[in-house]
């Protein structure tokens, strides 16, 4: 990767204290996002694709213990950075889009006036500019009659147009970085394509960097360059979408491949995968996919390798599948 990522997260590990004991909910998640790139981060539920964003936004609560060898965005060190300085961050150079919208919008203030209130607390713009900008944002994720529904409340609007109010607020700042949270979640089938056709256009316009996390394998093949596989905390296998949907290295990632032949229906829908995630309170294995991995041997016991097949795909695994290749 010759490019200066926008994102660089190496060996972030994320404990929660809590009052049945630690949860050891990451270990060891490195990945980098250049410019202008879409990168799926799939896995089962539980695996530690939310708190993996929720990280890079510091928005986990007080029992998060968060270390990491370097987490930086856009130049920025995350690690040292200051509360306010990752406020600050936050909407104008990272920026997070959620499942459901219209409880993440404000329920008693005009959408208009929330795009504008970005608008003038990122871009600094007179008030009068930003209301003409806001209505122009609003047409821009093609919400019919902006200038009539910029006086509109969430609750007035239906669940895709809040979500493309979110989007619209979302790119109001120009922000480098976008993490979308199974946007599309809950949506009509024809809703959830418009929504990602959006994120998709306004994304390469601005040549944004994106982290789409989702359980629908198909839409992710649809809209994303590389993938990151989750599993229990762990990120098992990286690399292009060709590298993960023909090429798919880690025991794990086969198996929802296979479990997916025509990549035609939701990780949800999986039944195929043995066993379930292991308890992460407990003392973990160095693999933590091994009690359910049908090509385990005794050698699985030893620390966990990050195998480099090539420049673009990676795998964290002592057995990695090989007959694809
Ligand atoms: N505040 C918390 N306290 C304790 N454990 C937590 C907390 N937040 C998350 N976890 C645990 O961290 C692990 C990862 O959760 P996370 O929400 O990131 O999974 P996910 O992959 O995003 O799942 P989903 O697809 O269902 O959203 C889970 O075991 C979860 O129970």
């Amino acid at each position: 990767m010759t490019q200066v990522p926008i994102l660089d997260i190496r060996n972030l590990k994320v404990d929660f204290a809590t009052r049945d004991g630690m949860v050891h909910a990451l270990e060891s998640v490195s990945f980098q996002l250049v410019r202008g790139e879409t990168m799926g981060l799939v896995g089962e539920s539980g695996s530690g694709k939310s708190v993996s964003a929720y990280a890079v936004m510091r928005l986990l609560g007080s029992s998060a213990h968060v270390t990491a060898d370097r987490m930086v965005c856009g130049g920025v060190d995350l690690r040292s950075a200051s509360d306010a300085e990752v406020a600050s961050l936050r909407g104008k150079r990272m920026t997070m889009i959620f499942q459901n919208a219209r409880a993440a919008l404000n329920p008693i203030r005009s959408i208009g006036d929330q795009i504008v209130d970005v608008l003038r607390a990122h871009r600094a713009m007179p008030k009068r500019e930003a209301h003409e900008a806001a209505i122009m944002a609003l047409a821009e994720v093609r919400i019919p009659d902006p200038k009539r529904r910029y006086h509109a409340y969430p609750f007035e609007l239906s669940g895709g147009m809040c979500q493309r109010v979110m989007i619209a607020l979302a790119f109001a700042s120009e922000p480098e970085l976008l993490i979308a949270d199974e946007p599309t979640t809950g949506l009509d089938v024809t809703t959830q394509a418009v929504i990602m056709d959006l994120i998709r256009e306004k994304s390469s316009q601005r040549q944004m960097s994106t982290i789409l996390i989702t359980h629908d394998l198909t839409l992710a093949a649809e809209y994303c360059d590389r993938f990151a596989v989750m599993h229990a905390g762990h990120i098992v296998e990286q690399g292009t979408t060709t590298d993960i949907f023909q090429r798919a290295t880690h025991p794990y990632t086969g198996l929802l491949m296979q479990a997916t032949p025509h990549g035609a229906t939701t990780l949800s829908e999986l039944a195929a995968i043995p066993g379930s995630l292991p308890d992460l309170r407990r003392e973990l294995p160095p693999c933590r996919f091994v009690h359910r991995c049908p090509q385990s041997t005794p050698a699985c016991a030893a620390p966990l390798p990050r195998v480099k097949l090539d420049a673009s795909h990676e795998v964290a695994c002592h057995m990695p599948w090989r007959e694809s290749e």
